[in-house]
């Protein structure tokens, strides 16, 4: 099922804002009650650091004859950093269900949502209208904008959450005009609405200050019979990025594959990029072309939405993650060392049908109890995959001369 899309409104330095035709306004509803489940939290400061590499096998998605899950109720944080209080963090969720949302929307009263869709396809129905979003696709609902979220199966994906900044292009420096992901490739949903009275309720969920509160109205959310604006839900799909790298010699940062980025109040430094590592050529000469060894002032969630990531080409998984936090070392597995290090320099596809990601975040985040222990993904032997590797300095050792 296709729903109509529309390009979304060039970027720029605009005050962000649209203006919505309801059929009812939002006011009409009952008071919001706390709704006591305990899946998301931002309670960083109850769990213990651990600077630890972690990585996750792929994460558990509930069976539908066993329970039924939708979005909401599917949604863990797994880590993350900041304050909704005071409009500075991030948190990092996983979403696994099985159901469809019925006669319940959602809206994030903390901050953006970043969805990854890794395994089965979503249908989101906002308030601005309906998006279909698929594994290889990714869409942005920011602060306040309802929604509602239909599955057609199994499903699982990441979702980066921002408080206090938007999502927005990176600064494009010297690359110029065009490049990495361009303003056309965004869609934005067209206006849909039902004039639809629930006899029964419907529920509006507030996430507010890191808990989930619950409404009651008569009347379905979905009742905007047009808008115009330039605040809006969004979606991109990942296979537009146009992948600009190393030509010559060295491996460029991981910076230059940045979708989007939420800026920290410090300029130059990122609450969160999202950033991937696309199919490509790698064509450097004299260089070991994944990812060097390196500690670096950020922290690095990884995903994988399909395929095999180049530095660790096992036990990465679709559907898992791992992190690796500020300064933690971390690098390519023994395999990939050893493959990339023999291997003759000729020009090479990297990543032929694979899509991995990374959340990479200026703040220092901490590992929610539900990500070290509840999931029971936590991989324990991740420290393993380094364990093998060999010194190779030979002091003695001399360039042959040509
Ligand atoms: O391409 C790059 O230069 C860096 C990529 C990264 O830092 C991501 C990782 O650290 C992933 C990993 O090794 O698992
Ligand atoms: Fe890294």
């Amino acid at each position: 099922m296709s729903s109509p899309l529309k390009t979304l409104a060039a970027q720029g330095p605009y005050l962000k804002d649209s203006w919505l035709y309801r059929i009812l306004p939002s006011v009409r509803h009952k008071p919001y009650t706390a709704m006591h489940c305990g899946n998301l939290t931002e309670k960083w400061d109850e769990v213990e650091p651990d600077p630890n590499q972690l990585r996750w096998l792929p994460f558990t998605i509930p069976k539908s004859s066993e329970k039924k899950v939708d979005f909401v109720t599917g949604l863990h944080t797994l880590c993350g950093a900041g304050d909704t209080k005071s409009r500075n963090g991030i948190g990092i969720h996983m979403f696994t269900c099985n159901t469809s949302m019925v006669d319940r929307c959602f809206n994030n009263s903390d901050g953006d949502f970043l969805i990854v869709p890794q395994h089965g396809e979503i249908l989101i129905t906002t308030e601005f209208g309906k998006m279909m979003v698929e594994p290889n696709e990714i869409c942005v609902i920011q602060q306040g904008m309802r929604f509602s979220v239909d599955v057609f199966g199994e499903t699982r994906g990441y979702v980066l959450e921002v408080y206090g900044a938007h999502f927005e292009l990176p600064d494009l420096g010297p690359i110029g005009a065009n490049g990495l992901a361009n303003p056309r490739d965004f869609l934005t949903p067209v206006a849909w609405y039902e004039d639809r009275e629930v006899a029964t309720g419907y529920s509006v969920i507030n996430k507010y200050q890191g808990k989930l509160f619950s409404s009651q109205q008569g009347f379905s959310p979905f009742n905007v019979v047009a808008w115009h604006g330039n605040y809006t839900p969004y979606k991109y799909n990942l296979e537009n990025f146009m992948v600009i790298n190393c030509v010559a010699f060295d491996h460029a940062d991981p910076s230059i594959f940045t979708v989007l980025t939420a800026k920290s109040t410090r300029p130059g430094v990122a609450m969160a990029d999202f950033v991937i590592f696309p199919p490509r050529w790698g064509v450097a000469d004299h260089t070991f072309r994944p990812p060097y060894y390196h500690r670096n002032c950020m922290s690095e969630f990884m995903g994988l939405i399909k395929g095999h990531y180049e530095a660790k080409e096992e036990g990465f998984q679709p559907g898992g993650g791992s992190l690796h936090s500020m300064m933690t070392p971390h690098g390519p597995d023994r395999d990939c060392f050893e493959k990339s290090s023999t291997a003759p320099l000729k020009p090479e596809r990297v990543a032929e049908g694979t899509m991995a990601f990374m959340f990479e975040s200026s703040f220092s985040m901490a590992v929610t109890k539900w990500g070290l222990e509840t999931c029971q993904r936590l991989d324990k032997s991740y420290y393993q995959c380094w364990e093998p590797l060999r010194k190779h300095f030979d002091p003695n050792w001399r360039p042959s001369k040509q």
